[in-house]
Formats: structure tokens, C-alpha cells, sequence
């Protein structure tokens, strides 16, 4: 299973969640990556944790003031990057060309969406992996593998009726290594997950929870 932590913008010490990150990942069967501010890319890859972005723009270089260049997220660590997260939503032509950007830059690719219509559309676009993430459970603590598993399985049958190579992650509530078991049983591939440790007092517990049982 692929555990991809996304710090969003919490008030928690990236490094010290990197450190964890890449001890834990180094303990484990899993594979697991952090996502931190665009700000703290460097100093996170640094740490040795596989790192990824929040976000690319679907630019190259050139005037484009206040974006994130795909290259230049690359150059600061980062090996891959969400696109059109619920928090960051993009129109369908930016999420394609954001795609393209991240491929140019040798950036692996997950894109979020909402529903399984949204994750048939997002797979369309060929990205590495998709994730379903229902907004309404994103930072409730109510686990989307155990709230709404249709939800999960609908989303793996309509990324595999678009494009089987593409992965499906989901999201939303993961906190404990049932939830990351549970998510596996209805056929995800990951878990994208934020404030079950971001939000932690100790990152690193929370993060060996997740993967005891894997
Ligand atoms: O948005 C999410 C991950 O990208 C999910 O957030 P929570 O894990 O806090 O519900």
C-alpha cells in the first residue's frame, strides 16, 4: 500500500513528519511519501522521505508570476505531486495540462477527485494514479473506507473501465491501520491522509499505527 501524508498547510514541523515519514517508510513492507508546502519541498526532500508536491500549474517557464513550475518543484526534491486536490480544484483543461506539466518534469502524478464519475474523468486523463477523496469527510475523522466503501469501489471500477494501469487512492478521515486495511479490502491501492497525522501530538506513532497492520 501506498501511505501519502499531506500536510496541506497544518501548523506542524515538516521536517520532524519528513524524519518519521522516511524512518517508518524504511521499517515497512509500505511505501510512503509526504506532501508539503511548495515552501518546505526542499528542506523536507532533504530529510531523505519521498517527497511530493501539493500542486503544479499547467505553465512552462516564462511570465507566469505566482505559479508552481513543475521543473522547479522537481529541482527542489519533490518526485511527484497531487493535482486538483478538493482544497486546490482546478478547471478540467488545467488539470490536463498540470498533468503534462508533471510527466515533462518526470513528476509522478496522482489526481484527486470527488466521485467515481470524477475519477472515471480524472483517469481519462492518464495521470499515474487517481484519488477519491468525498470532501465531506476530509478532516472529520470518519474514515471514507468505512463511511461510504461504495463510494471507494465504485471509484476502482471506474478508473479500471477508463485505464487499468492507472492506481486508485482514496482519502478522506484515514487515521488507523484498519482504515488503510479497510481501503485495501474494497481494492485501493493507497491512502491519501492529512490530519491523522499532521494533526498528530506524535506523528511518528500515528504513522507506525497505519502500517502495523500491512
Ligand atoms: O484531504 C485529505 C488528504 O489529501 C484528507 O484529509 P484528512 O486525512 O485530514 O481527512
Amino acid at each position: 500500500m501506498f501511505v501519502l501524508v499531506n500536510l496541506k498547510t497544518y501548523p506542524c514541523d515538516p521536517v520532524e513528519v519528513a524524519e518519521a515519514v522516511r524512518d517508518v517508510n524504511d521499517a515497512t513492507d509500505a511505501r510512503l511519501a509526504v506532501a508539503p508546502q511548495a515552501a518546505h519541498i526542499e528542506r523536507v526532500a532533504e530529510t531523505g522521505a519521498e517527497t511530493w508536491a501539493q500542486h503544479v500549474d499547467a505553465i512552462e517557464h516564462g511570465s507566469n508570476t505566482g505559479h508552481a513550475l513543475a521543473e522547479s518543484v522537481a529541482d527542489a526534491g519533490a518526485v511527484g505531486t497531487l493535482i486538483n486536490h478538493s482544497e486546490r480544484r482546478l478547471k478540467l483543461a488545467d488539470i490536463d495540462g498540470a498533468v503534462r506539466a508533471a510527466e515533462r518534469a518526470d513528476l509522478e502524478t496522482v489526481v484527486c477527485a470527488n466521485n467515481p464519475a470524477q475519477i472515471g474523468a480524472a483517469a481519462a486523463l492518464g495521470p499515474d494514479a487517481v484519488a477519491v477523496e468525498p470532501p465531506a469527510l476530509i478532516g472529520t475523522g470518519t474514515p471514507v473506507s468505512q463511511a461510504d466503501p461504495d463510494v471507494v469501489e465504485n471509484a476502482v471500477e471506474a478508473a479500471a473501465n477508463v485505464d487499468p494501469t492507472v492506481s486508485v487512492l482514496c482519502g478522506a478521515g484515514i487515521s488507523t491501520g484498519d482504515d488503510v486495511v479497510a481501503a485495501g479490502d474494497l481494492g485501493a491501492e493507497g491512502v491519501l491522509l492529512a490530519s491523522g497525522v499532521a494533526k498528530a501530538d506524535d506523528p511518528q506513532s500515528a504513522l507506525e499505527n497505519l502500517v502495523e497492520p500491512l
